[in-house]
């Protein structure tokens, strides 16, 4: 797992000429106030959709040709689970979509590793905010991707789950994930390798 990001001179939206690299092991904070475009960057990195101008690519290939989440994986800031299917099912989901298999052991482990194992055989939907982005972020770990996307991942979280999820993305972090995280939080912040400040006119 050797993934390196590149964002080149991406301007869309209220995002101008963004600069960024990174590779395994960076934990690269977006912060900025709100309305500054971190979520706008987290959707372009993620590949949800291109940029309008510059470039957006995972080793030379443009993030939004890239669907595997075994290369990509994301915690968007709205989630998109299937509220109807158990967290389990959730979880199996992108798996399955990159032609891959995990063992239920494996899905069980990560559910409880987050707090969640509650809802291992219950639809997402009945699980609180905070529960149910902490099924996003078990979701997002499961292939120990080349490039983690999290906006916001600790922003329904009391300190207890905080710590949790800050664990389990240190973890893959040191397998060689490349983190990129929106965050205000200062117990996220204190493991940034880089921080982007956005909306500063810079
Ligand atoms: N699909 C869209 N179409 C038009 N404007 C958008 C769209 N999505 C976001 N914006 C605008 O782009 C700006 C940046 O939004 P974005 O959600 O990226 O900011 P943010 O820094 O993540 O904010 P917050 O911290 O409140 O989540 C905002 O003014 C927002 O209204």
């Amino acid at each position: 797992m050797n993934a390196s990001l590149n964002v080149s001179a991406v301007s869309h939206g209220v995002l101008k000429d963004v600069n960024l690299s990174a590779g395994p092991h960076a934990l690269v904070a977006l912060t900025g106030h709100s309305g500054s475009g971190k979520s706008t960057l987290c959707h372009l990195i993620a590949g949800f959709e291109r940029p309008e101008q510059g470039a957006v690519t995972l080793d030379g290939t443009p993030t939004d040709e890239i669907t595997d989440w075994s290369r990509i994986a994301v915690v968007p800031q709205r989630l998109a689970l299937l509220p109807e299917l158990t967290a389990a099912e959730n979880l199996v989901m992108p798996v399955l979509a990159a032609g891959r298999t995990v063992s239920p052991d494996t899905v069980a482990t990560l559910l409880e590793r987050l707090g969640v194992d509650v809802l291992a055989s219950r639809p997402v939907g009945q699980g609180s905010v905070g529960e149910q982005q902490r099924v996003a972020v078990a979701r997002a770990l499961l292939l120990g991707p080349s490039l983690m996307v999290l906006d916001e991942p600790t922003a329904h979280q009391d300190d207890d789950n905080t710590q949790r999820v800050i664990e389990a993305v240190l973890s893959v972090l040191a397998q060689g994930t490349l983190v990129i995280i929106s965050t205000h939080d200062p117990r996220v912040l204190a493991h940034a390798t880089q921080t982007l400040p956005l909306g500063t006119g810079l």
